[in-house]
């Protein structure tokens, strides 16, 4: 097949190198004064992945779309509507999108496939996500992945496309649960990475039950299915994100609450904004949500936000 990656980060260039070896032939596009697109073109590598001689590298838009019938696309998700509105001035006729990005639209709460339908609506989109880190694909450790769509079609087409012994993926069920869910895990994430700027990682084991328990309330209001989020989107992907050394959101997070900055994207700091939106839309409550958002973005005292979470009115587990 014939796959184009728009963005060449650390994500989006991984995917290149997997495609490439299941012998697909791949296009990686990059901007063109992306320093990353740079140091493939220069270097063949970024120091996580080292991209087959196979792999066509530009930084033609209208080239990389002409020539592919899978756009795979892997960006910061805040840049996603921007870009939609360049490829809808393009003939997308007979391709199909597959979204790997882990946020929500900051402004409006809006998930990655319905900013798709809004500018591409005859193009079938399907989104990859779950667990792994680059890290540990390349030194041939698998993991399990899930791809949804609204179409069982486009996901029997692109599982069968996408796998291998290096990444089982399963069929997901639930479009608005798995996208939501892959999005707030790097909320849990970077809460976990505050935990251990804190020394609090004790914590993680709680977090990771009553973490799961709130996004569950939010994905079941917004009309998906509570048990996604303890699927490989949401609680499947807290190895990669709240526990592992290469997770950009917990080192975000355990900076943080350090005062130090961290230059990587950290998708969970946007997805915060966006999740207190959904929160207050569907009238469910996000208590890590916000004390994420609070420490983050309205600049509260971490210790304080924390021993608050503790002060709250006694609950039902479930
Ligand atoms: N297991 C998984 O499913 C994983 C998923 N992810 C997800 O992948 C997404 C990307 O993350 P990551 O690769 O770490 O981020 P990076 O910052 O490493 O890469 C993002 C890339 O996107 C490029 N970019 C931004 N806007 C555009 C645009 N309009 N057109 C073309 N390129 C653009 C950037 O360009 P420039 O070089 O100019 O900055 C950069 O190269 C995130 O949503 C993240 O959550 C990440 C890791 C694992
Ligand atoms: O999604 C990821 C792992 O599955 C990557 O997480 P980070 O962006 O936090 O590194």
């Amino acid at each position: 097949m014939n796959i184009t990656v728009i963005g060449c980060g650390r994500w989006g260039s991984f995917i290149a190198w997997y495609l490439d070896r299941l012998n697909h032939t791949i296009t990686l596009y990059g901007h063109e004064n992306s320093s990353k697109l740079q140091a493939f073109l220069e270097q063949g590598t970024n120091g996580m992945v080292t991209l087959g001689e196979g792999i066509l590298l530009t930084s033609d838009l209208e080239k990389a779309v002409a020539f592919a019938e899978i756009l795979v696309i892997s960006i910061g998700a805040q840049g996603f509507r921007g870009l939609m509105r360049e490829l809808a001035a393009m003939d997308l006729g007979g391709k199909t999108i597959v979204l790997c990005m882990k946020g929500l639209e900051a402004d409006t709460g809006k998930r990655l496939t319905q900013i798709a339908q809004e500018y591409a609506p005859k193009v079938p989109s399907a989104i990859w996500v779950g667990p792994g880190h680059v890290q540990n694909f390349v030194r041939g450790i698998p993991n399990c992945m899930v791809i949804d769509s609204v179409s069982m079609e486009i996901k029997e087409y692109l599982v069968k496309a996408f796998s291998s012994d290096l990444i089982r993926f399963y069929y997901g069920t639930d479009l608005i649960g798995n996208e939501v869910g892959a999005a707030a895990k790097n909320v849990i994430g970077i809460a976990g990475g505050m935990l251990d700027g804190l020394n609090r990682t004790a914590l993680k084991g709680a977090l990771m039950s009553r973490g799961t328990r709130e996004i569950a309330r939010l994905i079941q209001a917004m009309g998906g299915n509570e048990i996604t989020a303890y699927g490989l989107s949401h609680l499947g992907d807290y190895e990669a994100t709240v526990f592992s050394e290469y997770s950009h959101n917990r080192k975000f997070g355990e900076l943080f609450v350090k005062g130090k900055d961290y230059g990587e994207l950290a998708e969970g700091v946007a997805t915060t904004t966006a999740l207190l939106k959904l929160g207050q839309e569907y009238n469910v409550e996000l208590p890590i949500c916000r004390a994420v958002y609070s420490v983050i973005h309205e600049g509260r005292e971490p210790k304080t936000v924390l021993s608050d979470l503790f002060l709250r009115s006694l609950k039902m587990e479930f």
